[in-house]
């Protein structure tokens, strides 16, 4: 939690105002943040000085695993959270490529599960990771990218975390995340809690320790809209301790995310945090 907080204070003390044309507003903007998860001793990096809706980011990660291209499939899962870019978002709505209401295009878990060759076919990163990581194989390149720029036209937003890198030393799994672009205030709370749960779940299907988790970011930004309640509220308040992550130890393979697990199968024990702070959101 220290280290959310730290950046945050970071922005605001040595923040620069950077105007962004895509959704018409300015950001206060630091470059280069290096966040560290400990999987290991289940520290889960849930932010204590708001409510967070850890089950909305875990179904997030889930969508992404199992390759969804549309909001209402999100949904389903039980996060709202694709619905504005999916459906609100005037360059998206007028692109030839969107295929009617909530698709969000060739985004995210699309590119992880099916990236399109040029020769024919596709390519399912995810598959490959779990099935080298399943023999104690780190071949040095267990990488799913979602960072396709020559589909951005074909999707909704390019990918803001778009690099997952695994890594093998004896039995224990590692995790390094790359993250372009960070809303830290709305984004990075979901965020951190994807890259410490993907490890843990990828730890577990494929039979290993999990480690620790590395999270890059290169740009890190608070909209303008959200600068004063992160300054006099949220950054106010004293965080608590970190909760636990439990995850049912029977989700046993990527077919047992891909077919039945749900946001049942994952509960947050010790969880004490201040009350919800209601950040805006930008298209
Ligand atoms: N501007 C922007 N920031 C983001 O963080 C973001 C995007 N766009 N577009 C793509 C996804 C969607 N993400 C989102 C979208 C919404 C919330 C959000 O509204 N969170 C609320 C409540 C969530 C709920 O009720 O389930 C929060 O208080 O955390 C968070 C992340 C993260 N990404
Ligand atoms: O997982 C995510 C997805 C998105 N964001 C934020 C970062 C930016 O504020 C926007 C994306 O806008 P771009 O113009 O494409 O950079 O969404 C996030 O923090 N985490």
């Amino acid at each position: 939690m220290k280290q959310y907080l730290d950046l945050c204070q970071r922005i605001v003390d040595d923040g620069v105002w950077v105007a962004n044309e895509r959704t018409g507003k300015r950001c206060l903007t630091v470059i280069n943040a290096d966040l560290e998860y400990r999987v290991d001793r289940n520290e889960f990096p849930l932010i204590t000085t708001r409510k967070s809706y850890w089950k909305a980011a875990i179904a997030e990660l889930l969508g992404y695993i199992r390759g969804y291209s549309n909001a209402a499939d999100f949904r389903a899962l039980g996060t709202p959270t694709w619905d504005a870019n999916a459906n609100l978002n005037e360059a998206w709505l007028a692109n030839p490529h969107r295929k009617g209401e909530d698709d969000m295009g060739r985004v995210y878990g699309v590119q992880g599960r099916a990236w399109a060759k040029p020769d024919g076919g596709v390519v399912d990163q995810l598959r490959k990771v779990v099935d080298n990581l399943s023999r104690g194989l780190d071949d040095r390149g267990e990488i799913i990218s979602f960072y396709n720029p020559g589909e951005f036209h074909m999707g909704c937003l390019r990918p803001c975390m778009h690099t997952h890198n695994f890594s093998l030393l004896g039995d224990t799994l590692y995790l390094t995340s790359y993250q372009r672009s960070c809303d830290v205030p709305l984004g990075l709370n979901f965020n951190q809690v994807q890259v410490f749960t993907f490890l843990a779940l990828m730890a577990q299907i494929t039979g290993h320790k999990a480690g620790v988790a590395y999270h890059k970011i290169v740009n890190a930004h608070i909209y303008e809209d959200q600068l004063e309640l992160m300054r006099d509220v949220q950054l106010k308040r004293e965080p608590f301790p970190a909760p636990q992550l439990e995850i049912n130890p029977d989700i046993k393979s990527l077919e047992d995310l891909e077919a039945w697990v749900t946001m049942d199968d994952f509960a947050v024990h010790n969880y004490q945090h201040h009350p919800a702070i209601q950040y805006p959101f930008s298209v």
